[in-house]
């Protein structure tokens, strides 16, 4: 079976990374900062237990059976993801923070620019998906 005849899936990884963040915009004045953000511009910051589901679309390959080896999602994963966010001050650690608001739907552009850098098969990618917490979620792809 050629790779064009070979059925099409969808394929998803989770994971889960700490981070610490407030909500401040270069572009705005300080007091249109506190009144647009209200407590999430608190100059302490706060914490959020983050998750991430990155999804591929492609052929599963006939003879492996595979449209990507998980093992090397998650190798792009940790490079695209966990080694710039893990345990980071978001605004302060990652530049692309410092100038634009780090919000989950800037959050999952910059998930989204990291992986297409990081995979061998960028084609391959569909969306990336951001909890910030459980009642907010971001979803992007690529448009
Ligand atoms: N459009 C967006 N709005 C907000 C974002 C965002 O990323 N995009 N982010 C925040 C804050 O970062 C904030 O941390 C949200 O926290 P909180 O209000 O505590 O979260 P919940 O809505 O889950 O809490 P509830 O208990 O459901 O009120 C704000 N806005
Ligand atoms: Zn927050």
């Amino acid at each position: 079976m050629g790779d064009s005849k070979a059925p099409k899936a969808y394929q998803t990884r989770r994971i889960t990374f700490s981070a610490c963040h407030r909500l401040h915009s270069p572009h705005l004045s300080d007091a249109e900062n506190a009144q647009i953000y209200g407590k999430c511009n608190h100059i302490n910051g706060h914490g959020h237990n983050y998750i991430v589901k990155v999804t591929l679309f492609g052929a599963i390959d006939p003879k492996t059976g595979m449209i990507l080896n998980m093992t090397e999602l998650k190798k792009y994963m940790e490079e695209a993801i966990m080694q710039p966010m893990d345990h980071k001050n978001l605004d302060k650690d990652v530049d692309f923070f410092k100038t634009r608001p780090s919000t989950t739907e800037n959050l999952t552009v910059f998930i989204w620019e990291r992986m297409k850098k990081v995979m061998e098969r960028p084609d391959l990618l569909y969306e990336v998906l951001v909890y910030e917490t459980e009642n907010n979620i971001v979803k992007y792809r690529g448009e």
